[in-house]
């Protein structure tokens, strides 16, 4: 196996505050690798900086060998690298259809859009599909619930054939059904492509994940199994306060 992903000796100051403070990480192509820590423990910048949008004060992260240093977010995008939001980004009055076809529009070359095109490509053909939203295409997104809209923005990604897919806990707020339905979404994801997801919820963890970091106050705590860092004393003192039973569970 070779990187996807190698972040090396990177640090992020805010006005001072380390926000990311000398963080080395490496993700081999093909994993799907949870990223975990308290409220602040610099998940959402880490991400922030493998996508563009917050330049690293030192350090670098090198992208399946290219290192994205001075890269802006949209060279990023097109290299490979697709994220989600914890807040949505599909147009309402669309349809799904819609959606996933102008999420796919942007890595098509600019003479292709000025063409009629018939039916739908294959791309977003394949996004339907895996996402299981083949029966909706023709629905407003605005009428999905919030399980569906979560997958109809992975499938958006999925069009966009990136490499890498950084999620944002991709599961907050969803049902049971729900979970397990994106639990099995993203082993079915990770089978082509890595995958980096942000998430909590312990219970989806320990179903789904194999390898997880634990970032806390800007640095890696430990990196392990789900079995691993759950019963590691550092993992419990950071959740210090909480339940031992759901220590790794219950943050945001
Ligand atoms: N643009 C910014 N300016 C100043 N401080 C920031 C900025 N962005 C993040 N921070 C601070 O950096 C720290 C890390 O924030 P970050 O959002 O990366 O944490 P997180 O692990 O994603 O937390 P959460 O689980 O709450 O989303 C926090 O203390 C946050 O307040």
């Amino acid at each position: 196996m070779s990187p996807m992903i190698e972040v090396r000796g990177l640090s992020v100051v805010f006005d001072g505050f380390r926000a990311i403070d000398g963080i080395d990480l490496t993700v081999e192509k093909g994993e799907l690798r949870f990223l975990i820590g308290p409220n602040g423990a610099g998940k959402t910048t880490l991400i922030d900086v493998i996508t563009g949008l917050t330049r690293p004060t030192t350090g670098e992260v090198v992208f399946d060998g290219r290192s994205l240093a001075g890269l802006r977010e949209h060279r990023i995008v097109r290299l490979g690298v697709g994220r989600t939001f914890q807040t949505s980004v599909v147009f309402e009055e669309l349809s799904v259809l819609e959606n996933l076809d102008l999420a796919a529009s942007f890595r098509r070359p600019l003479w292709s859009l000025t063409r009629r095109r018939r039916g739908i490509s294959d791309a977003v053909a394949e996004a339907l599909e895996t996402t299981g939203l083949k029966e909706l295409a023709d629905r407003p997104a605005g009428v999905l619930s919030h399980g569906q809209r979560q997958w109809l923005e992975i499938g958006m990604l999925l069009t966009q054939s990136p490499k890498l897919l950084l999620l944002d806990e991709p599961v907050a707020g969803m049902s049971k059904d729900e979970r397990e339905r994106t639990g099995e979404l993203l082993t079915s994801v990770a089978n082509d492509h890595t995958v980096i997801v942000i998430e909590h919820d312990m219970e989806f963890l320990r179903r789904y994940a194999s390898q997880v970091t634990v970032l806390h106050e800007g640095k890696v705590l430990i990196e392990g199994s789900v079995d691993q860092v759950r019963d590691d004393p550092r993992v419990q003192e950071v959740y210090l306060g909480r339940k031992r039973s759901d220590a790794v569970g219950t943050g945001t």
